[in-house]
């Protein structure tokens, strides 16, 4: 055997796959996403999922919905944090300029304004499912004026198996 494996994974499906397996992390128990940040070289530069802040314990804030408790207050609303934020904040190297942001959902409006702002130039996303929503609709709306560049990651159907 003298020639290289030839069935080794994409970059795509590699951040991507890095994008899902942070989602794994989530306490979130309706929905969980994951981000992963790449430098224009595709070095992974940061990575995140949905979860409450620092000292803010995952078992004593509120997990549920706001339109099931009637009060934002006791929804998770108001203190989940964002996978791609916290993407975007967990990265202690300097600039986030030129990168691309892996991320399995795509972007709500404060996100956007988190990516246009830090300097991300091309998202690729996994699921659009609150794509009817004002608020992607907003995101969509600013990562457009921007010049984010945006695409649907497409599944290549290969199944990656991993025994830890
Ligand atoms: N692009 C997104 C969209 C949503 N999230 C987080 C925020 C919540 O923890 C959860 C959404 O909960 P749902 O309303 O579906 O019960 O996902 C995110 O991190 N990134
Ligand atoms: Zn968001």
């Amino acid at each position: 055997m003298s020639g290289k494996r030839e069935d080794y994974i994409s970059w795509d499906e590699y951040f991507m796959g890095v994008a899902y397996l942070s989602a794994l992390r989530s306490k979130d128990p309706n929905t969980q996403v994951g981000a992963c940040i790449v430098s224009d070289d595709n070095k992974i530069l940061s990575m995140g999922y949905n979860g409450f802040p620092r000292g803010c314990s995952d078992d004593e804030f509120p997990w549920g919905k706001e339109h099931e408790q009637d009060d934002p207050y006791q929804a998770k609303y108001f203190y989940a944090t964002h996978s791609e934020l916290n993407a975007i904040l967990n990265y202690r190297g300097g600039s986030l300029e030129g990168s691309k942001l892996y991320v399995t959902l795509f972007p709500c409006n404060e996100c956007a304004k988190a990516i246009i702002q830090s300097g991300i130039r091309t998202l690729i996303y996994g699921e659009d499912k609150y794509g009817d929503t004002a608020a992607v609709r907003a995101s969509k709306r600013m990562l457009n004026a921007a010049g984010v560049r945006y695409y649907q990651y497409t599944k290549t159907g290969r199944k990656l198996q991993i025994i830890v």
